[in-house]
């Protein structure tokens, strides 16, 4: 039996000693690499965080202290000594989740995987501690170097470090990494100490002495006093040089390090040290993303930050990467872009490649901004940037959106800003699960005054609205994309006069029973549906609006020639781009029927893009047959008798 089999909670670690603590860290490296490689998942953020968490889950006590981690993708180790050693469906429908899950276990706290909130949480948490006479429990918060780059992290600080006598310890994982290296801040600060490290290992060796002498000397008269401060100062400024000491300290946090992450007893006698001080502090560990797996060190890009299935010997990838993604599209057609126009500037929240402007960046460095995982940032400074006379695009995916949804709405389009966002991994995502669906861009913009979006269908679509977008110079622009492989190209029929393209027209004349707007990639679902309808004598136009804000009047048009509209889309229906034509056609007096078809107000849990879609519904089985329902219940005359009409309810027959 292994070490790891042996642990089932956290107190199994405590009877461990050092020789025992590493072999299991190396066994915990081996077992993710093992398994994350048969599943996918964040390989690369784990493996530098394996003696932080089991030092973290060793000197304080989960669950009655909290232990919180920022964006949640470093959480596997965490799991592995809370009970669950089942990673066999790892992010799989049913299975455990990628991020801490509080069905999964009473040591989870935080789910949303949107990164910079965790000392948000830990400031509430801790508050609370105090009110309720509980302010002997600690709360511990793990955030990466990446997540310090959000501004709501330093609102987070500016709270905690305000009360001195709350147990609130910040443990900055500090990997130099986001996905990329980490500009700015402590990074920048850390890289030559980064390379100093070794020598600097005596440090708390260094700090007692200095502590030492100063107290000597604070308590021996004027010239100890005088040689106090100058020694203080001296050890502040030095420390200032080669760390961020300073930046906490002068907001009134302790601060400790900087810590080996990979030194357990190093990391341990730190934890030890900040729990001693039974207040606010910031225990600085540098660690190494991917460490112990050459692959991952190997890969300069993002160091394995999340792989699909891959070879565990060589970290190659298993599963042949999709054909064509939209994100490889839109990068290619974006650098083109830019290599036309002077004008156009990207931005990036922290995630250059995963949004696809690897290539432009290298045509145009200077014209990719990354600014971190500063989204709300972002959006303004796009805005500032337009004012300048550039034509910025903000990358983002689609969940991400929601951060700057007040930037937008404001400093955008408040102020006409010809602003492009454009939205990756928009809809159903997949294994990430609730937190990364993007699911709410549509509804969202659906209350933004004069906002423009665009879903393209395909990859020539995007193309051809991407452009559209980035020509328009008074007003935001949005255009919404998948996740991974973009599909066939879908040629319509025809183009309208305001650019709407009939995809199909099933059933001959001008007025056909139900009329399918389809929205964005749902359009291979539409005119499977359409075609399940048609089988069964109903007539059927289907319709891709290409912009969906604002509505198209031909779309109002076609609505009033219909019997029922269905209108089908991948992001909640609350809200979305139907509900918006339902209240467009209500003003212009169309009443036919309209069936808003979409995403649910629920959080969707993890499973394949396929099998969340069947779990909500969101089949051309389920559709076409909920369409027949509402077709054969409908009051509203049709063109000629449909079969089944006369079933009794609940025998409509299936498609
Ligand atoms: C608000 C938000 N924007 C972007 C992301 C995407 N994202 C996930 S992890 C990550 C990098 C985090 O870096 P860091 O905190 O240093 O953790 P590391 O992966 O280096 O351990 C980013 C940008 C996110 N989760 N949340
Ligand atoms: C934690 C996080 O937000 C990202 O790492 C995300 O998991 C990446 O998702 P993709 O795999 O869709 O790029
Ligand atoms: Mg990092």
């Amino acid at each position: 039996m292994s070490l790891l089999q042996t642990i089932n909670e956290p107190r199994d670690l405590q009877g461990l000693d050092m020789v025992e603590m590493h072999q299991l860290a190396d066994e915990i490296r081996t077992f993710l690499i093992d398994n994350v490689a048969r599943t996918g998942g964040h390989l690369g953020p784990n493996l530098g965080v394996v003696e932080l968490t089991l030092g973290i889950h060793r000197i304080f006590e989960s669950p009655r202290d909290s232990i919180i981690f920022d964006t949640g993708h470093q959480s596997y180790v965490h799991k592995l000594v809370t009970g669950r050693q089942d990673f066999a469906t790892l992010r799989q429908q049913g299975g455990l989740s990628g991020y801490p899950e509080r069905a999964e276990s009473v040591h989870d706290i935080v789910e949303s995987s949107h990164a910079s909130s965790s000392l948000s949480w830990a400031d509430g948490i801790s508050r609370a501690r105090k009110l309720t006479g509980e302010s002997d429990r600690y709360v511990v918060a793990l955030v990466g170097d990446g997540a310090l780059t959000g501004g709501m992290a330093w609102e987070a600080v500016n709270n905690i470090a305000a009360d001195k006598d709350r147990r609130v310890v910040i443990v900055v994982n500090d990997n130099g990494r986001s996905y990329a290296p980490t500009i700015g801040g402590l990074a920048d600060q850390l890289a030559g100490l980064r390379r100093q490290l070794d020598k600097f290992r005596t440090r708390p060796a260094y700090e007692q002495t200095m502590d030492k002498l100063k107290g000597r000397l604070k308590d021996s008269g004027a010239i100890g006093q005088f040689a106090y401060k100058s020694l203080h100062a001296t050890k502040k400024g030095f420390k200032d040089w080669w760390a961020p000491q300073g930046l906490f300290e002068d907001l009134g946090m302790k601060y400790l390090g900087p810590i080996d992450g990979h030194n357990q007893a190093a990391v341990e006698e730190a934890l030890q040290q900040a729990k001693h001080f039974s207040g606010p502090v910031i225990v600085h560990v540098l660690t190494e993303k991917g460490r112990g797996y050459a692959p991952a060190r190997a890969d300069e890009a993002d160091q394995f930050h999340a792989v699909g299935v891959i070879d565990p010997q060589t970290g190659e990838p298993l599963k042949k990467a999709s054909a064509r993604s939209w994100t490889s599209v839109f990068g290619e057609e974006i650098a083109d872009i830019a290599d036309e126009r002077n004008d156009i500037v990207a931005i990036t929240g922290a995630m250059l490649l995963p949004v696809g402007l690897k290539t432009m960046s290298e045509r145009h460095p200077e014209r990719v901004l990354d600014v971190g995982i500063a989204e709300q940032h972002a959006m303004t400074s796009a805005a500032g940037l337009a004012f300048g006379g550039l034509h910025p695009v903000v990358c983002v995916y689609a969940t991400f959106l929601n951060r700057a949804f007040d930037q937008l709405l404001m400093d955008v389009a408040l102020h006409k800003a010809g602003v492009t966002v454009v939205l990756d991994r928009a809809g159903v995502t997949g294994p990430d699960g609730p937190s990364h669906h993007g699911m709410w861009d549509m509804a969202l913009m659906q209350i933004i005054p004069g906002v423009h979006l665009a879903a393209p269908r395909d990859a020539v679509r995007l193309c051809e609205e991407l452009r559209e977008a980035v020509a328009i110079k008074d007003a935001p622009t949005v255009v919404r994309f998948s996740k991974g492989e973009v599909g066939p190209e879908i040629v319509a029929l025809e183009r309208l006069h305001d650019g709407v393209e009939v995809l199909a027209k099933l059933g001959s004349g001008e007025e056909r029973d139900v009329l399918i707007v389809s929205v964005g990639a749902m359009s291979e679902l539409c005119l499977d549906v359409a075609s399940r309808l048609n089988a069964q004598g109903i007539t059927v136009t289907v319709v891709d609006p290409r912009w969906v804000l604002p509505v198209p009047r031909s779309i109002i048009g076609l609505a009033a020639r219909h019997r029922i509209v269905v209108c089908i889309e991948d992001g909640v229906r609350a809200g979305g781009v139907g509900s918006r034509i339902r209240q467009e056609m209500r003003a212009a007096g169309v009443d036919t029927a309209l069936n808003e078809v979409g995403l649910p107000t629920e959080f969707l849990a993890h499973g394949t893009r396929g099998e969340v879609m069947d779990r909500i519904g969101l089949s051309a089985a389920q559709i076409a047959n909920d369409t027949l329902a509402q077709v054969l219940g409908t009051k509203v005359p049709f063109a000629r008798p449909l079969p089944g009409q006369d079933l009794p309810t609940g025998q409509i027959p299936q498609l």
